[in-house]
């Protein structure tokens, strides 16, 4: 657990980087420093390692002050990575991942072997052991990067826009992966970003700073998009954060049935359903796709489905359930077990009114009711 205790940090200009900051960064836990440039994201960050002197208060890390722990000692527990990598560029990959195991006297060996180790965990190849930085990727370097962080296996993991880097895609990449091995490694974890996406899907914890390093809201995810403490964070936070708040949201999906053909079917099959789009499916029941029976020349081909719509998960959150819903050719949204088999289809009528009932915000207006007057 890292305690900040009223953290300030003014800069000899004057500038106060960090004002008056309190929060608690849980065990085993994501939490997410998020706020505009320039709002003390960094310097917060740099302070738990003392990178950064405080100008006063306290952090704590597992109950101990920072300022009475040998700064040495204290780095050897928690590991650091930031944009862009920073590997060491004339090092190999290896030579870079075995950094602090050698650091610390691990033999040769051992540290080579452990490296090897985390270069798969993180999704490298390992018969790129022996290159340098620069005949790597970005998103290769910053997978290095976090190798690098995880070799002595310290329980604390600070984390400077490792993924800030990259491209969209390769970015995704990198969030999910991490989210997997923290799934796997449960390490403390404080992670700057100033994409607030980023910080809504990686967080645990998000902790939405404003400039001069005060705390504007801390709260999980789905809290904050919920319920923005004030404007500045509801800005922060965006427009569309009442859909985005459905990614946290589960519900039991009504789940009809839905007639299928099988991939290969025929013309007379597939009119024989009688509407106007039909869901076709493999020997294992999982969608393929759509086709309209005209669209139908002989029999079903793979190339001639419509494969626009999303497929929901039936554990899969609200969000995901209302898109499937509302992307599908048909009006009805495919949903489907964990294994990726076939349950049903859902309208998005159904979805809503599942997201109304959960909220407790039904009123009555569908059922012909009138809504309560405003009484005054
Ligand atoms: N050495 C320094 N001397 C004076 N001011 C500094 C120094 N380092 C940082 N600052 C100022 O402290 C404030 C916070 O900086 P910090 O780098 O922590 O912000 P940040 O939230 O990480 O920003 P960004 O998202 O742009 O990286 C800024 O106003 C910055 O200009």
């Amino acid at each position: 657990m890292i305690e900040f205790d009223s953290v300030t940090k003014a800069y000899p200009d004057g500038t106060v980087a960090v004002g008056d900051l309190s929060l608690t960064a849980p065990s085993g836990r994501i939490t997410v420093l998020v706020g505009p440039s320039g709002c003390g994201k960094t310097t917060s960050l740099r302070m738990i390692n003392r990178m950064i002197d405080l100008t006063s208060g306290r952090i704590l890390v597992d109950g101990q002050d920072t300022a009475t722990t040998d700064p040495a000692t204290l780095r050897r527990g928690i590991g650091y990575v930031i944009q862009h990598a920073g590997l060491f560029p004339h090092r190999t990959i290896v030579d870079n991942i075995s950094t602090v195991p050698l650091l610390l006297g691990w033999d040769r060996e051992k540290a080579r072997a452990r490296s090897m180790e985390l270069m798969e965990r993180v999704g490298l190849d390992t018969s790129m052991a022996k290159r340098y930085p620069t005949q790597l990727s970005g998103g290769q370097q910053q997978r290095v990067g976090v190798a690098r962080a995880l070799a002595a296996d310290p329980p604390v993991m600070l984390m400077d826009e490792p993924f800030s880097a990259v491209d969209p895609v390769v970015r995704e990449q990198l969030q999910d992966e991490f989210l997997r091995l923290q799934g796997e490694l449960g390490k403390t974890i404080v992670f700057v970003t100033h994409d607030i996406d980023e910080a809504i899907k990686l967080g645990d914890q998000v902790a939405v700073l404003r400039v001069g390093g005060k705390l504007a809201q801390l709260a999980p995810p789905a809290e904050l998009l919920a319920q923005p403490a004030d404007d500045f964070v509801a800005d922060f936070v965006g427009r569309d954060r009442g859909y985005r708040s459905l990614g946290f949201r589960r519900g039991e999906l009504p789940v009809s049935p839905e007639p299928t053909v099988p991939l290969g079917a025929s013309v007379e099959q597939v009119r024989g359903v009688g509407a106007p789009w039909v869901l076709v499916v493999d020997e294992d029941r999982r969608p393929q796709g759509w086709v309209e029976p005209s669209g139908v020349e002989g029999s079903v081909r793979r190339e001639r489905l419509h494969r626009g719509g999303t497929v929901a998960s039936v554990d899969g959150s609200l969000r995901a359930a209302l898109d499937a819903a509302l992307s599908s050719p048909a009006g009805r949204g495919v949903v489907v077990d964990g294994d990726g088999r076939l349950l049903g289809t859902v309208l998005p009528r159904e979805v809503l009114a599942l997201i109304e009932a959960e909220s407790g915000h039904g009123d009555g207006r569908a059922a012909g009711v009138e809504p309560a007057q405003d009484v005054r």
